[in-house]
């Protein structure tokens, strides 16, 4: 039970002075326990003066508080009630990363992913209303996530719903990288227009009395429609909101006089604020990209503290892209915001032409692909698993019905690690397995992601969509010598990897199969890597059924539509009479903390297969015992007759 005093009360009360302290306190302890733990540095290096203005005057045991995405929200942690535990940010048991109603009734909604924030804050403002309880509802998002569909969806029901939401529009002109699209360049006119400056010293520095009388002023204008002529009009109050804005999101004073005034108001509003993203960090500030999610790194430095000869799959494929594409002129890639995280950076400045970051927009990236597959391009969409999840439709009534030969480098699927439930891909297998016409494929290796993709980009005719999942994991090579090592594989084989002694094998698949490999090593088991999660390799696997009792398969993902509840599947059909164990995520969402730590958990690593593999010899010794034992009796009860 948390028993401590949320800071917001006390800080209510602080001066312009002590507040300056506290800022540079609360930087410091960010930085401190971002730099040991991992976690998101540069957005929240951004929000501490935000954060303090808000509390000081929306009271979160009053008023409803929403932050999108909430990788932003550290501060907001650090007034209610968590300043003691934040030291324990995305470690096992610790808290976490992002917002979570268990955790804290301050945290109303639960987020992770992007462009929530309006649509759960509009949808508590009208249940309110239902039992005529009107209280504030705000919501805080970036100027990345207002870009996504669902902010865009959300807004345009604004109006209809007579909504009074007040929306703080965190604007750092960055989403992880530089944000894109039409209404990003709105806001930067926005920020350098002197209209708009104008109305904001306008408001700035007058008299209580005199701010309101001003507002109250251009509140009527605008609702006389005049706005127009009086404020230049802008997107927002097309949407019916009230625009004001911009104010300096590192001025806690004026901001304060914003957010009182429209807290005095029936009417929605958009105040927009401007910060800048990894502020008072000077290494952050340079480049808030890098610093946006961090592994542990030198506080003072920013230089990661990790070994240098470990490559992520992420760096390999954003390698391996560019050398397809040097060799076939109708490769293109596609990202959802998300050219840092998928390896595709380098890609973006090599080939600029073929090259699209649309924005948080996963929805728009599965058709757009489709569409660039009709007219003959070879589209490859790298994508996180878990944001994967935000185009099913897409995938099924835009690509898979139509057979369109669209690649997908799904990077992040398993476990994350520190992100946690929000950020697990632990589901694609499941939710692609049902798709007809969909092909998944696993790498167990680096050599064999780029292998995969060599041979799915410059060697197979594709007669439909294939995706590659593979982990957030680092594994030892060298980069060079594994772009010059790839060679063209038969993707859907699997392939033996061991000769075992018994009649066990084991089938992994992806990133299960070193660790199976080693078990199946030690105890003599025959040992299969299954790249092909879907189709099925069913020469192969008819043939493991003929020679093996127990057949034990190992997924990194859910056990529930996965890659070993196909096994069963066509093992019932095929009337096999051995048995079949599936190692997997049980029906649960799995926590935070260390990757390593969180798969030891779940049982999918070395100590878990081993038991395991030890449990299912157990039980094969017992059985073979027993038919041993009923073949004896039935000869005895025969000679006894
Ligand atoms: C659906 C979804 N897609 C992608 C992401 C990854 N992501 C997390 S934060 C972020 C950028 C958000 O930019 P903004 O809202 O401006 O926040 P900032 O970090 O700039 O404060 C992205 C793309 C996500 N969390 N959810
Ligand atoms: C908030 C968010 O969704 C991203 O910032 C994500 O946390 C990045 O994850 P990686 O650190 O795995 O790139
Ligand atoms: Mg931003």
């Amino acid at each position: 039970m948390n028993r401590e005093e949320p800071l917001f009360r006390k800080v209510k009360n602080y001066s312009y002075q002590e507040l300056k302290i506290l800022v540079g306190e609360i930087r410091d302890y960010i930085k401190t326990v971002v730099s040991k733990n991992t976690g998101h540095l540069s957005s929240n290096l951004g929000t501490v003066e935000l954060t303090i203005a808000l509390y000081r005057v929306f009271d979160p045991d009053e008023d409803i508080i929403i932050w999108d995405t909430g990788h932003q929200a550290y501060t907001h942690k650090i007034l209610t009630g968590r300043y003691g535990r934040f030291n324990t940010l995305r470690q096992r048991k610790g808290i976490s990363g992002f917002l979570r109603r268990e955790e804290s009734v301050y945290d109303v909604f639960g987020a992770g992913h992007v462009g929530t924030g309006i649509p759960a804050a509009l949808g508590i403002e009208k249940a309110l209303s239902m039992v005529n309880e009107k209280r504030n509802v705000v919501v805080v998002i970036g100027d990345g996530a207002l870009t996504s569909g669902m902010s865009l969806e959300a807004l345009n029901q604004l109006k209809q719903l007579n909504s009074r939401l007040k929306i703080i529009l965190n604007d750092n002109g960055m989403s992880i990288s530089k944000n894109v699209g039409s209404l990003s360049m709105t806001l930067t006119d926005l920020r350098l227009n002197p209209v708009y400056r104008e109305i904001k010293e306008d408001i700035k520095g007058t008299l209580e009395s005199m701010r309101m009388k001003k507002l109250e002023k251009l509140l009527s204008r605008i609702k006389d429609g005049i706005k127009h002529t009086f404020l230049g009009g802008n997107v927002f109050e097309d949407f019916g909101l009230n625009y004001l804005g911009p104010v300096d999101g590192h001025n806690i004073k004026e901001m304060e006089a914003i957010f009182k005034t429209i807290k005095e108001f029936d009417e929605p509003f958009i105040v927009h604020v401007t910060t800048q993203k990894g502020k008072g960090l000077e290494y952050a500030e340079k480049d808030p990209t890098k610093f946006h999610s961090v592994s542990k790194i030198d506080p003072e430095t920013g230089e990661r503290l990790y070994t240098d000869s470990l490559i992520s799959y992420s760096k390999v494929f954003g390698k391996v892209i560019i050398e397809l594409a040097k060799k076939d002129t109708r490769i293109v890639a596609i990202t959802a915001a998300m050219p840092d995280g998928t390896g595709l950076s380098e890609f973006a400045k090599k080939y600029p032409g073929r090259f699209y970051d649309l924005g948080i927009t996963e929805q728009l990236c599965v058709t757009f692909a489709g569409g660039m597959a009709v007219k003959g391009t070879k589209p490859v969409f790298a994508v996180y698993s878990t944001f994967l999840q935000r185009a099913f439709d897409q995938l099924i009534h835009d690509i898979a019905l139509q057979k369109l030969p669209v690649v997908f480098a799904v990077d992040r699927a398993g476990i994350v690690g520190h992100d946690g439930p929000t950020h697990n891909g632990i589901f694609d297998i499941a939710y692609l397995n049902m798709i007809p016409n969909m092909k998944i494929l696993a790498p167990s290796s680096l050599q064999e992601l780029a292998n995969m993709f060599y041979t799915l980009l410059l060697h197979e005719e594709l007669d439909g969509p294939v995706v590659v999942r593979y982990p957030r994991q680092s594994e030892y090579g060298i980069l060079s010598e594994i772009i010059d090592n790839m060679s063209q594989i038969d993707l859907w084989k699997w392939e033996k990897l061991i000769k075992g002694k018994t009649r066990i094998a084991i089938l992994a698949t992806g990133s299960m199969v070193q660790p199976a490999r080693d078990v199946a090593a030690k105890y003599g088991l025959n040992m299969y890597n299954c790249r092909s999660i879907k189709p099925l390799d069913t020469t192969t696997f008819d043939a493991i059924m003929k020679e093996n009792d127990i057949i034990l398969s190992i997924e990194e993902g859910v056990r529930i539509g996965g890659f070993g509840s196909s096994l069963l599947l066509y093992a019932s059909s095929k009337r096999y009479s051995g048995k079949i164990h599936v190692m997997g995520i049980d029906d649960i969402f799995s926590e935070h903390g260390t990757r390593a730590e969180i798969l030891k958990e779940l049982g999918l690593e070395y100590g878990g297969i081993e038991s395991t593999i030890k449990k299912l010899r157990g039980e094969l010794n017992a059985y073979n015992d027993r038919v041993r034992k009923d073949r004896n009796n039935l000869t005895g009860y025969q000679l006894d007759r």
